[in-house]
Order: structure tokens, then C-alpha cells, then sequence
């Protein structure tokens, strides 16, 4: 039992072989002698499934043994992308990999790109609940993640003479590696019917008779740790339909019917909520999230009362993480189980309650926060229904005793939106029952006290703090730039920094280093042709490796402001048309790359989309440009497309509207590759000049607080001619579809520039310009990107979960000793 203490499975590339070899012939059952890239991507991916498992289990006896308080993360939305990468670097198995496959004929980084992402998520914060879980494995965290295992993730963007248009993305053709079924973790999940009253032992007690109910099935995914054996846990919920059968409509023949209600189940699981922006109050939406918060809690409550029978102490074993409002439900859901099941009484209940959650929120924007529909939750969640009027009849009470009958204040703070439409809050829920409510930058916590929630930070300041959000360096340095990477342990002398990443401030003393900067160059350029090739392969335009890389990817949204860009863009277009050919060799070349989803419903967004696709036209064949200026649009932008583009990145773009981007954390993983940030100073940006310096960056644009009264300025608002020019280019028609073109002209226009694009064109041409003469002086270029990395330990994930761990949830690692 000792030699077995680490396992049956050996790490040597012998062994590994030998492994992979018989998942080519029994797991994906293909003859050891004859089997193609994907079969062996296969097999390799079940030779990694069985060592993740071997510490996933180990891991969790541990966590069974020790019992520390765990944490669980609830969130709707994990953007996981590819994992046998990320899992064989974190195993520390990378180059025995490659050795064993070398020797069988096969390229790692080939099978590696046969892999499919896991794109069970929108943008965001989605993407950060899976930094999350990383950090959380790696900082050996008794940490559990609860998601929905989604049959379509986030749809396949198909770009169509220029327009968006949306595939579904069946992720799960080829079946997944990465998953473990676990056929016998399944909860039953009920939904409508009504509530009824009983008396028990003479109390009187409510019972809810449900009008229908699913079966949750868990797959499980093994999250593993860089640099520790903790393997931790993420468990999604797939719907199936219910064991029971209703036998009366098989006797009435009606087996059709009977069937296609069963198979009505598991479209609760079926499809990821491609919108993130409002909430529409759709009824499947809200089904699913009451069906993974159920089945959730029914999984963590069993596994407490599996080690516990008093709930008293339930707060002092568990942490309840919700990942904005979506999973919110969990509030009513606890107390209809410690009230309705397990008859705790009412104030016990709602004392736990306090002590287990904590919430954090993503948006900047009111209108972005959730509302649902009485009459809906009064349908599909009756019960709970009832909860909530008698949470916030409680909370109005506390309420009037504290601030007396101010009714414009109370109707603001109700949980129970009054109105023709009456609507539940799920905000004003979550924060009157949440110990802790964080905002992901410091800005947006500002924001959140003097705006979107004063009425709430006036009545509980201890609540409101902020964990400023991060990026794994694991996934986003070792894994997709593993040149830098190698770079930096050389210059470091250790690896170490991988797992404690405020070591990179130790490149700082060898910016001006001459070796450093030609070495860092040497690495930049093979990113930046890698990127080149794939510009070539998806739209068919060469780009000279000579000009500057500018990239803005992330969702097209109109805060984001792809569309200032774009019209940069136009004017680095027009003036080099109408420059002298004289002076055209003092411009310096640049290769515009922009990429992101938007919302299938989401007009003006998908207008962006092709604004910038018909501009690339007339751009792109325009020999008398040539080199100069390439615009390109990457279509399908994922996790996988971002690995692949931010290491070949000279510059990005982070240039929102001041006070609308809650953190943004593609800058994160820009400034971990040393390419350097065009920004506004916004969300998390405004943290990242106190580590770099603004020097070190090239900034613009309207402040945090200056926004409000330039919006007020309306028409009277100066905006300089260029932008009325390359607007004016736009609307007559100079790209061509120039009536859908209109209205997105017409929101930049006539006063109604929200976003303030105009007002801020003058600065942003400036920092546009500043890029331009920088980049010209390599040393000085390559010094600021050696200092951004230098700088950005900061946003490492790490920092996050362990502040959270520390302020908010209260845990401490529990590292696994074999
Ligand atoms: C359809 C409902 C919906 C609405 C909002 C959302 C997310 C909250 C939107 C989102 O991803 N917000 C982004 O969260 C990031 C992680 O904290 C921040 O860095 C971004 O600034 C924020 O826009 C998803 C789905």
C-alpha cells in the first residue's frame, strides 16, 4: 500500500506509452497499429483523465478525513476551453508526454489542437470563475464548483459576407475525456405546483406539492492544481427525465406524448443563455437555475449531514459563493430545506443563511441587474415565492425601525419591485442576506456604494468590499506562451514564480538588459508569426510581421466601444490616402485584429461586426496602402483563439467608457505577455497603472467622474472634425451598405453619443499616436514590455482567491500529503 501511496500510474514515458497504447485499444477502441491524430489525442486525454482521477480521489479522501470548511462555488457560466494542455502542465507530465508520443510518431501540439473548447460560458465572468478554480486547486483550497453541463455551449459565430451568424456548438459529439458521469450522484429537482399547509407535531408547516420533477445527474470534472496533488472538483448537473414514469398516459396509449414530455427534461440542460447583457425572464432561464442551485444544495447539505446532525454548525463548514445574481435562488432555496425539511424554525434558519453566503456582482450598469417576473417564479417556484415576501417583509420592517416611513427609500430597497409588472429584485436579495458583497475592481466597488447599491452601503458599509479580479498565469503564460514562459524561469533562475507569481517583479532590474530585450524580441516574433499564420488561414490576408500587432478581443458590446476603434481606423485610412507618398514611410505600419461574439440579439452589436468587415474590404485591397494598414475580424473567438492571440499581441485595446467596465480581465493576460495596453482609465486598468505606471502605457480619454457631466453636455458636446468626417464616410456610403450602416451612426450622433465616443477621439488619436512613435523605438518598446510583465503578479487569480479565501469565505488550504 505505500509504493502505492502516489498512485498506481507511473509518470515516465514508458509507462505513459503503455497507457496510451491501450486506450487506442480499449477506450477508443481503434487497432494500436493504425489509429489518426484525434484517436490518439483520445487516448492521450484518457491516459490524463486516469492520473487526474487518481488525485481527485486522493484529494477528496483527504478533504473527507481533515473535514475543513469547504467552499462552494456556484456559478451558472465556467468558460473552461481546452484542457489537456493546461491538465499535463499543472500534472507536470508535459515533456514525458511529448517524449512518449514522439516516439509513436505523434506531435503533442497536434493533438492538443484536435481538442474542442469547453465553452460553457459567455464572456467574463465566466472565464474568471475558471482562472478561479485553477488558483483554488493550486493553492490546495477545500474548494467545490456546481455548474449546468450545458449540450450546446456557446454558439459557433460563422461570419457571412461580413454578417455574424450563429451555429449551435455540440461540444459533446466526440464524447469528453475530461468528465466522469456519475450515473449514481442524481437529484430529483421539482418545479410548479403549489403549496399546501400541514401540521406537524403541532406545528404548522408548509409543504410543497410539486407539479413536476427532473433528475439532476452529476458529471464530474477534476480540476487539477500546478504544482500539488489537490485535484478539486467541478461538478455540473446534466437533466434527464425523472425515474418515475406517469403510467397513466402509457395506458392511455399516448406513449408518444409520454415520451416527448420525458425527453421535455433535459432541455433544461440543453443550451447556454448566449446574452450577457439583460435578463429577459425567461422561464427555461429561471429553470435553469433553480435546477443547478437544487441540485446543488441537495449535494452539499448530504455531504454535511454525511459528517454532521446539528446545523448550527453548518456555517462554520461551509461557504456559499454566488457568481452574480443567477445563482441567487439558493437564499430561498436553503431556507425552504432548513424551514420546510428540516423544521429548523424560521430565525435559526435565516441565521445560517447569513453566515453561508456571500455574493459578487459583474455589472456596473442597473439596468444590467436581475429581475424576475412575480407571476413567473409564482408559477415554476411557488414556495419560494412565498420565502422571499417573507425575507423582505422582515428586511422592510428592520428597515422602517432604522430609517422610519422614508417610502421613496424602502419601495428602492424592496426586494418586491412594485409596478404594472411586479418583479423580485434578486440584487437586493442577494445583498440582504449576503455577509459580503464585492465589487471586481476598486472602481466598480466605488461606483457600487455611491451608485447602484447607496441605499444598501448607507444601511450596511461592513458588507461592500472589492477582490480585484485576475487570470491564471498557468493557463495564460506556461501553457499558451510557454517560449515566455521559458524565458522567464531562465532570467528568474526558477519555476517558481509559476506558482508564486510576484517573483516576475523580478525582471524589473533586466528591462534596459540588452540580452534580455533580444531574447524577449526573439520570442515575440515567433508568437507573432504563429499569429500571422492563422490571420492568413481564417481570412486570407498576409500581414507583415514588421507592422504593429493592435488587438481588441472580448464580446462586441457598445460600452466597449469596438466601434471607436473601427473609426480609428478609417482615419489612419484617410490620411494615409491622402498623405503625401513622400511622408507615407514615416508611418508605421499597423495590422488592426479585432474579434468577439455578440449577442444573436444584439443588432447594433452585429453592425459593429460587419461595419468592421466592410471597412476591412475596401482596406485590405487597396494596393496603394499595401502594408501600411490590414484590418482583420477573427471570427469564433474562444479561449483556445485567445491563446493563440494574445502572445503574438504588440498592442491591445481596453478603451470603454469610463465607469461601464466592472474589471476587464483580457488585460490581465495582455500585460502577462508583456504587450502593452491602449486604455481608458477603467475598471481594473486604473489598478493596473498604480503597478506599471502610466508610462509604461498609453492612456485616454474621459475619467471615472467626469463621464456624468460630459453626458449632460449632450449635443452641446465638442467633438472634433475627424470624427464627424469618418462618420460622415460611414453614412455616405464609402464601405457600402450605407442604410445598415444608419442607426449605428445615428447612436454616435445628433447628441445621443452615450458611450462618448466623439468627445473622446481627440485623446484617443493622441495615444494612438504615442503608440506609433514608441513602437518605433524598440529598446524603449521592449522595456515597457518587459516591465508589464514585470508588473503583473498583481492579477494573477491567486492574489483573488486568496484574498477571498482570507476576507470573505473563511477557508484555509488543506493540501493533501500523498
Ligand atoms: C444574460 C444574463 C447575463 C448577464 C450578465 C452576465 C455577466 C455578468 C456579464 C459579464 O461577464 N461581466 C463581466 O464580468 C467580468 C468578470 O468579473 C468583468 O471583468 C467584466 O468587466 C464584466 O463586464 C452574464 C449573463
Amino acid at each position: 500500500i505505500l509504493g502505492l501511496m502516489d498512485g498506481f500510474l507511473k509518470n515516465d514515458p514508458v509507462s505513459l506509452q503503455k497507457d496510451i497504447l491501450e486506450h487506442v485499444e480499449y477506450t477508443v477502441a481503434r487497432s494500436r497499429f493504425s489509429f489518426d491524430d484525434f484517436e490518439a489525442y483520445q487516448a492521450l486525454s484518457h491516459s490524463v483523465r486516469d492520473r487526474l482521477i487518481e488525485r481527485w480521489h486522493d484529494t477528496q479522501v483527504y478533504f473527507k478525513r481533515k473535514d475543513p470548511k469547504r467552499l462552494y462555488f456556484l456559478s451558472l457560466e465556467f468558460l473552461m476551453g481546452r484542457s489537456l494542455s493546461n491538465s499535463v502542465i499543472n500534472l507536470g507530465i508535459r515533456d514525458q508526454c511529448a517524449d512518449a508520443l514522439s516516439q509513436l510518431g505523434f506531435e503533442f501540439e497536434v493533438l492538443a489542437e484536435q481538442e474542442g473548447d469547453a465553452a460553457l460560458g459567455n464572456g467574463g465572468l465566466a472565464r474568471l470563475s475558471a482562472c478561479q478554480m485553477d488558483s483554488l486547486a493550486t493553492l490546495d483550497y477545500p474548494a467545490w464548483g456546481y455548474g449546468l453541463r450545458y449540450q450546446y455551449g456557446l454558439f459557433r459565430q460563422v461570419i457571412l459576407d461580413g454578417f455574424q451568424h450563429e451555429q449551435p456548438d455540440y461540444w459533446l459529439n466526440f464524447g469528453n475525456p475530461w468528465e466522469i458521469e456519475r450515473v449514481h450522484v442524481s437529484y430529483a429537482v421539482k418545479f410548479y405546483g403549489n403549496v399546501e399547509e400541514e401540521i406537524l407535531n403541532g406545528e404548522k408547516c408548509k409543504v410543497w406539492i410539486p407539479g413536476e420533477t427532473v433528475e439532476a445527474v452529476a458529471y464530474d470534472n477534476p480540476i487539477p492544481g500546478y504544482g500539488t496533488r489537490n485535484t478539486v472538483n467541478l461538478r455540473l448537473w446534466a437533466a434527464k427525465p425523472s425515474g418515475q414514469h406517469d403510467m397513466e398516459s402509457y395506458n392511455t396509449g399516448d406513449y408518444i406524448n409520454a415520451v416527448v414530455n420525458r425527453q421535455r427534461a433535459e432541455t433544461i440542460s440543453s443550451v447556454l443563455y448566449p446574452d450577457d447583457r439583460s435578463h429577459q425572464g425567461k422561464e427555461l432561464r429561471l429553470k435553469q437555475q433553480y435546477f443547478f442551485v437544487s441540485a446543488s444544495l441537495q449535494d452539499i447539505i448530504r455531504r454535511f449531514k454525511e459528517a454532521h446532525d446539528n446545523f448550527d454548525v453548518f456555517p462554520e463548514k461551509v461557504a456559499l459563493q454566488l457568481n452574480d445574481t443567477h445563482p441567487s435562488l439558493a437564499i430561498p432555496e436553503v431556507m425552504r430545506v432548513l424551514v420546510d425539511e428540516e423544521h429548523l424554525g424560521w430565525n435559526r434558519a435565516w441565521d445560517i443563511v447569513c453566515k453561508i453566503f456571500s455574493f459578487t456582482t459583474h455589472t456596473v450598469l442597473p439596468e444590467g441587474l436581475e429581475k424576475i417576473p412575480v407571476d413567473l417564479l409564482e408559477s415554476l417556484l411557488p414556495r419560494h415565492l412565498q420565502i422571499i415576501y417573507d425575507i423582505n417583509f422582515n428586511f422592510m420592517e428592520e428597515l422602517k425601525k432604522k430609517i422610519g416611513l422614508d417610502y421613496d427609500r424602502l419601495s428602492r430597497m424592496s426586494i418586491v419591485e412594485e409596478g404594472a409588472v411586479k418583479n423580485i429584485r434578486m440584487a437586493n436579495l442577494s445583498i440582504v442576506c449576503c455577509h459580503t458583497v464585492d465589487g471586481v475592481s476598486r472602481v466598480h466597488s466605488e461606483l457600487l456604494k455611491s451608485r447602484v447599491f447607496k441605499d444598501f452601503y448607507e444601511l450596511w458599509p461592513q458588507k461592500f468590499q472589492y477582490k480585484t479580479n485576475g487570470v491564471t498565469q498557468r493557463r495564460w503564460i506556461v501553457v499558451s506562451n510557454p517560449g515566455l514562459s521559458a524565458l522567464i524561469s531562465k532570467w528568474l533562475g526558477t519555476e517558481a514564480w509559476i506558482r508564486d507569481v510576484d517573483l516576475l517583479t523580478g525582471l524589473r532590474e533586466y528591462a534596459a538588459d540588452a540580452d534580455l530585450q533580444q531574447e524577449w524580441k526573439m520570442v515575440r516574433k515567433v508568437n507573432k508569426m504563429r499569429l500571422a499564420e492563422y490571420i492568413e488561414a481564417m481570412s486570407g490576408v498576409k500581414v507583415s510581421l514588421d507592422a504593429m500587432f493592435d488587438v481588441q478581443i472580448k464580446r462586441i458590446h457598445e460600452y466597449k466601444r469596438q466601434l471607436l476603434n473601427i473609426l480609428s481606423i478609417i482615419h489612419r485610412y484617410d490620411c494615409i490616402k491622402n498623405m503625401e507618398k513622400s511622408d507615407r514611410r514615416k508611418v508605421v505600419p499597423r495590422v488592426c485584429i479585432i474579434g468577439g461574439k455578440a449577442a444573436p440579439g444584439y443588432e447594433i452589436a452585429k453592425k459593429i461586426i460587419k461595419l468592421c468587415h466592410a471597412v476591412a474590404e475596401k482596406i485590405n485591397n487597396d494596393t496603394d496602402v499595401g502594408d501600411l494598414l490590414k484590418l482583420v475580424f477573427i471570427p469564433d473567438y474562444n479561449v483556445s483563439v485567445a491563446e493563440l492571440v494574445i502572445p503574438g499581441a504588440d498592442l491591445s485595446q481596453h478603451i470603454s467608457t469610463a465607469g461601464h467596465e466592472a474589471s476587464g480581465t483580457g488585460s490581465m493576460k495582455f500585460l502577462m505577455n508583456g504587450c502593452l495596453l491602449l486604455a481608458t482609465a477603467d475598471g481594473s486598468t486604473i489598478e493596473i497603472i498604480e503597478e506599471i505606471g502610466s508610462d509604461n502605457m498609453f492612456l485616454f480619454g474621459a475619467k471615472v467622474h467626469e463621464v456624468q457631466a460630459l453626458r449632460e453636455k449632450g449635443p452641446a458636446l465638442k467633438t472634433p472634425l475627424q470624427f464627424a468626417r469618418v462618420v460622415k464616410m460611414v453614412r455616405d456610403g464609402y464601405f457600402g451598405f450605407e442604410d445598415h450602416f444608419k442607426s449605428l451612426c445615428d447612436t454616435v450622433e445628433g447628441g445621443s453619443d452615450f458611450y462618448l465616443l466623439g468627445s473622446d477621439f481627440a485623446s484617443y488619436l493622441e495615444a494612438q499616436a504615442a503608440a506609433d512613435k514608441a513602437f518605433v523605438d524598440q529598446e524603449k518598446w521592449t522595456r515597457m514590455s518587459i516591465l508589464s510583465t514585470a508588473g503583473s503578479g498583481r492579477f494573477s487569480s491567486d492574489r483573488t482567491m486568496e484574498e477571498y479565501a482570507k476576507k470573505t469565505w473563511g477557508i484555509e488550504p488543506c493540501k493533501c500529503p500523498f
